[in-house]
């Protein structure tokens, strides 16, 4: 579910024309996503032939300082090119509204579907399309520190403590100890750009084997590019439960990747332990939100043990997985 706010209609017709998008036709809630509200909003277009818009309703977790660098590197990834949404800017050139004290965004639609089960030939799409993210952003001009990192999980994790995390599942404490080492080892001096840092096959609209749209930018921030693929090939390359690794989609991903923007040796050497710090930072994060979402409520709450799954395998993989 994730529409937390309800629109009048007559409200939407007023925030719409505020955009040169023609008059409001229609606005449904979107029930996928966890974070916003959206909306799919039809108007007649500019031009009367009708035109498909997200309507999106910051609720939680998105400071509006946040929104210039979000809403602004979508504007620069699809300017060069990439497969991202451009914001729509209202009659006054603004990137954002605020309506009932939220801030709003509209959104340019982009067609495709979220894979359930990503193919090889799919997962090849991904990578190629987030290493052309990785290059045009570099010249993005603005800056986001990634509030996220190995410290933020090692400390997210202790913060929850052993007898919390074992309340969820006796195997997670586990995760307390190795998240300090992962942070020990985490290397400092890899090649960087902005990163989206949650490419998951949700975030990703597929049009067959090609990329339609990667979306929800909304962790985006300066970190390592190996480190963005390492989250990608940990949320695409398994089943869903992260009990199986599919080894045929983690090549493509990174053949893929490699096909724009091949990897230095010491971005090579370092994916076994960049994974691992990907699994911890999801784990660390879902066990937060699962201690913080009481049982009954509406928002279905992630496993951080999918993630636990993942770390062990990589753990005992070495450098297999990332193998020429
Ligand atoms: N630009 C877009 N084009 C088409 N569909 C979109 C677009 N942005 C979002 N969506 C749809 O809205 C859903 C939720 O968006 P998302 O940004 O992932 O929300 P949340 O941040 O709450 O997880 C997506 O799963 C997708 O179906
Ligand atoms: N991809 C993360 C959760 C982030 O939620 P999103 O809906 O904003 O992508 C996870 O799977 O834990």
């Amino acid at each position: 579910m994730a529409v937390y706010t309800h629109l009048a209609a007559e409200d939407l017709a007023v925030l719409i024309d505020h955009y040169d998008v023609g008059a409001l036709v229609s606005a449904k809630g979107i029930a996928e996503g966890i974070s916003n509200s959206n909306w799919l909003v039809e108007t007649t277009g500019r031009d009367g032939s009708g035109a498909r818009f997200i309507l999106t309703m910051y609720e939680r977790r998105i400071e509006t300082s946040d929104l210039p660098f979000f809403l602004g590197l979508l504007d620069h990834l699809s300017a060069r090119g990439c497969a991202v949404p451009r914001t729509i800017h209202d009659r006054e050139g603004a990137g954002w509204r605020e309506v009932e004290g939220k801030a709003v965004a509209l959104i340019e639609f982009l067609p495709g579907v979220s894979v359930g089960r990503p193919t090889p030939g799919q997962a090849h799409a991904v990578g190629a399309a987030l290493a052309e993210a990785h290059v045009a952003a570099r010249e993005f001009p603005l800056h986001r520190a990634n509030a996220l990192d190995p410290a933020a999980s090692a400390a997210s994790l202790a913060q929850c403590g052993a007898e919390q995390l074992a309340a969820i599942d006796p195997a997670l404490p586990a995760a307390i100890d190795l998240a300090a080492r992962v942070r020990g080892d985490w290397p400092g001096d890899l090649p960087r750009s902005v990163c989206h840092t949650d490419l998951f096959p949700d975030n990703v609209l597929m049009l067959g084997d090609r990329v339609g749209g990667m979306i929800d930018f909304y962790f985006a921030c300066d970190e390592a590019m190996a480190y963005d693929l390492a989250v990608t090939h940990a949320a695409w390359s398994f089943d869903k439960a992260g009990a199986r690794f599919r080894p045929d989609v983690g090549e493509a991903l990174v053949a893929g990747y490699e096909s724009v923007r091949p990897l230095e040796p010491a971005e090579r050497s370092a994916m076994p332990l960049l994974v691992q710090g990907a699994c911890l930072r999801f784990v660390a994060s879902r066990a937060e939100d699962w201690l913080d979402t009481p049982a009954g409520a509406l928002v279905t709450r992630k496993d951080p043990m999918d993630f636990m799954r993942r770390l062990h395998f990589y753990a005992g993989a070495g450098d297999g997985p990332f193998q020429q």
